[in-house]
């Protein structure tokens, strides 16, 4: 078993939201939106992001559209809360976001 995960306080989320252009905090979900040039870009990413939660043991929910993905990630482990894991994730998947044509 791993150590409990903190949530963040909101000048922690603030400092590391400054870093993460594109992501926001919607209640207690940290969220992106990225749109593509087509479906199948879209759709491609969600199976890169899938690679990623499993290999973090994290997932995000994950909300695809046409050319669109909406992202929404919180810690369910501590009753929904943003911590260190959710932006651990959120920086994976801006470090590919690119390689998919995602903006
Ligand atoms: C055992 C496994 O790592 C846990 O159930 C993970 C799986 N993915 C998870 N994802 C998210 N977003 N929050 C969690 O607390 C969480 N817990």
């Amino acid at each position: 078993m791993s150590a409990q995960v903190e949530p963040l306080s909101t000048k922690e989320i603030e400092d590391r939201l400054a870093e993460l252009p594109g992501w926001s905090v919607d209640g207690d979900l940290l969220r992106r939106r990225y749109a593509f040039d087509g479906h199948l870009p879209a759709a491609v990413m969600v199976i890169h992001i899938a690679q990623i939660q499993e290999e973090l043991g994290h997932h995000a929910d994950l909300t695809l559209s046409y050319n669109r993905l909406g992202i929404a990630v919180n810690t369910h482990s501590i009753g929904g809360r943003i911590t260190r894991l959710d932006f651990g994730l959120a920086r994976r998947i801006e470090e590919i976001a690119p390689s998919h044509g995602a903006r």
